[in-house]
């Protein structure tokens, strides 16, 4: 894999328990290095199970997961994760939270990054974690991700029990840390709205499988809004995504294959009403690198 490569999926699948169901099955992507990539799809859709898989706490059933050109095992001392529920020592203080974070990751700790994050959020290094609030604890659980320094930042919904200004701010941090360092950021979310400006790479998961894959503007690009009169539009060459029928007004999402009908209004899609397009129609055809190659 080359170093450009920050994480590639090979028919990655995932079952839990030899009679359980897949939460992930014939996964395939590669996440290019330096990237800032948002993770979505419906609940029990096999976000979570991605990101453990790359962080390398949990291994596949089949297929193959590398990460910044190893195995997720070996990749994990230049891995950042911050998981849903943000297990930290209830008893420790934040500084010694900190210096914790320091002893585990002799040589590559950058304590001003991890100030720096616990700090934005007027929090007291004397405080006890299991004093703080749910917002205040994925502070410093971001703290102890980014201090790392790490190549790779999986995320698990981190802004959730944020609150608007701390978002802003921590999505800030990211952000510069991301452009300043090279890092890569893979992060779900379920607020696709806040992921627009900030995310340059999408992984759309539905039901165990990928089913959109890549960068924000091509995929977009890939997909137009059409809307006009229904009886003149006959879409059949293209994907239509989602169609619907008000009256006589056709309004639909579809991946064109060439020109489309005269007539029909066409627009951008929004980030938003791409994935929601998607969610809606589980069925829609996939578009991945691999199903576009
Ligand atoms: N430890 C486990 N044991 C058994 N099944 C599991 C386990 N972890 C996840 N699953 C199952 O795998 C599927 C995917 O779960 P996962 O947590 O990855 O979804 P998710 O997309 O992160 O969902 P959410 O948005 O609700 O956090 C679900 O059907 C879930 O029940």
């Amino acid at each position: 894999m080359s170093s450009d490569t920050a994480l590639r999926a090979d028919a990655l699948g995932k079952r839990f328990g030899r009679r359980g169901g897949w939460a992930l099955r014939d996964c395939s992507f590669r996440l290019p290095a330096g990237r800032v990539c948002a993770v979505v799809g419906p609940n029990g859709a096999g976000k979570s199970t991605l990101l453990a898989l790359a962080a390398g706490l949990t291994s596949p059933t089949e297929g193959s997961l590398t990460v910044l050109g190893t195995t997720p095992a070996a990749a994990r001392p230049r891995v950042g994760f911050v998981a849903q529920d943000k297990p930290l020592y209830p008893q420790l203080t934040i500084a010694e939270t900190l210096r914790m974070g320091a002893d585990l990751n002799p040589g590559h700790w950058d304590p001003a990054v991890a100030e720096q994050v616990v700090a934005g959020g007027g929090l007291d290094a004397k405080a006890r974690v299991r004093s703080l609030s749910g917002g205040q604890r994925t502070r410093v659980a971001l703290a102890l991700a980014l201090g790392k320094r790490p190549g790779l930042l999986l995320l698990d919904e981190p802004m959730a029990d944020l609150d608007p200004l701390a978002r802003h701010e921590l999505m800030g941090t990211l952000m510069a840390q991301a452009a300043q360092y090279g890092t890569t950021i893979m992060m779900s979310s379920h607020v696709v709205a806040e992921l627009e400006d900030s995310c340059d790479h999408l992984l759309l998961v539905g039901g165990g499988r990928i089913r959109l894959a890549g960068e924000i503007d091509e995929l977009l690009a890939a997909h137009l809004r059409v809307a006009g009169a229904a009886d003149s539009a006959d879409l059949g060459a293209h994907t239509v995504v989602e169609s619907r029928i008000t009256g006589r007004q056709l309004t639909a999402l579809v991946r064109p294959a060439g020109p489309l009908p005269g007539g029909l209004r066409t627009a951008a899609p929004s980030l938003e009403e791409l994935v929601l397009a998607h969610l809606r129609n589980p069925g829609a055809p996939a578009l991945t690198e691999e199903s576009a190659a």
